[in-house]
């Protein structure tokens, strides 16, 4: 006869914390601090912490270079990770999105010196020359797949200045305003190679990226903070008579809330709405004989 021995440890209950990876710096650390911070986990208190415990909301969290953070998701290092679109692919690691967080955005382009471009410089006529950039592996890719023989000077940062200094013939790096490049006396040529954005990454598995445990969690509460940031609700009072072209003009995400008044001509309705549409559906409301219109910010949500 076996027995079975209980154990009284709690160990191999305690789930792992979720291992993520956050940018430590850059243009990605501040916004992607801000949201993790608004979807309810704890935030470093000084810049300088690299590795910070958070049992209560089963995370752990590792402040990363932005450029390194693909790497250790792609390795299973660690779990999950927010870095930029570019960044995962020139780091060309065994990783995949699981959610765009629409901070971070910028195009990623090829350059060139302004009267050049102004003559015609296209991809093609890469084709022998040097290419300055800080995304190498991402450049590499693409000249390859447009069949062009350039050789990639691969910089650190400041990339712009390599065409004046000698070093490349042409460039290819992030563009935000495109003020950097005017600057330097270059402009962009060529279709843009990728736009990117700050994304949410994990492991490339053998059917697409993995879903570690408590993935979902931090994806729904990460969708909970971006769709309260996007979202306001409306609430107004509507004669009945016009509810239906109101509702039209509030449909909600899923359909509007629709209460009586104690007066029977009138109902009350509340919404979900654009923020970007908030005045102008105010507008609208108002127009078709809607009264009492308020707006409330949303703090969190779950869909
Ligand atoms: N104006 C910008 N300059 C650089 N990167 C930007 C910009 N706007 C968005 N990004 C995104 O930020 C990521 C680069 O972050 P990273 O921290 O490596 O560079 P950085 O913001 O230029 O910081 P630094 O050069 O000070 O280290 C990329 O995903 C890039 O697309
Ligand atoms: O289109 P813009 O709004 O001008 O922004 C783009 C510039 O910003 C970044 O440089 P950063 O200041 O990070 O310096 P770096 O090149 O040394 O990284 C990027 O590498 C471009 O140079
Ligand atoms: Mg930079």
């Amino acid at each position: 006869m076996t027995t079975t021995l209980t154990s009284t440890s709690t160990t191999a209950e305690t789930p792992q914390p979720l291992r993520i990876a956050v940018p430590n710096k850059g243009s990605l650390s501040e916004p992607a601090a801000q949201l993790l911070r608004e979807a309810g986990y704890a935030t470093r208190r000084e810049g300088r912490e690299l590795v910070l415990a958070d049992p209560e909301n089963g995370a752990e969290f590792f402040f990363l270079r932005p450029r390194d953070i693909a790497v250790y998701v792609g390795s299973g290092t660690l779990d999950v990770g927010i870095t930029g679109r570019d960044l995962l692919l020139d780091s060309r690691a065994e990783a995949d999105e699981v959610m765009q967080l629409g901070f971070g955005a910028s195009t990623f382009r090829f350059a060139g010196p302004a009267a050049a471009v102004s003559s015609g410089l296209d991809v093609a006529g890469l084709d022998g020359q040097r290419v300055a950039t800080s995304y190498a592996g991402l450049v590499a890719d693409h000249l390859a797949a447009a069949g062009v023989s350039a050789s990639v000077v691969r910089l650190d940062g400041a990339v712009e200045t390599a065409v004046q200094l000698g070093v490349a013939d042409a460039i290819a790096d992030v563009v935000e305003t495109g003020s950097t490049l005017r600057s330097a006396g270059l402009a962009v040529f060529g279709e843009p190679i990728l736009r990117s954005e700050a994304v949410v990454i994990t492991r490339r598995g053998a059917d697409g990226p993995v879903r570690p445990a408590g993935l979902d969690v931090l994806l729904r509460r990460i969708q909970g903070v971006l769709v309260a940031r996007q979202y306001v609700m409306v609430d107004y009072d509507v004669p009945r008579e016009h509810l239906d072209d109101a509702c039209a003009l509030t449909p909600g995400l899923e359909s509007p809330t629709v209460a009586p008044l104690a007066d029977p001509a009138w109902a009350a309705v509340r919404a979900m709405v654009p923020k970007a549409r908030t005045n102008k559906v105010m507008d609208d409301l108002y127009d078709l004989g809607a009264r009492a219109i308020l707006v409330t910010t949303i703090h969190a949500c779950r869909l």
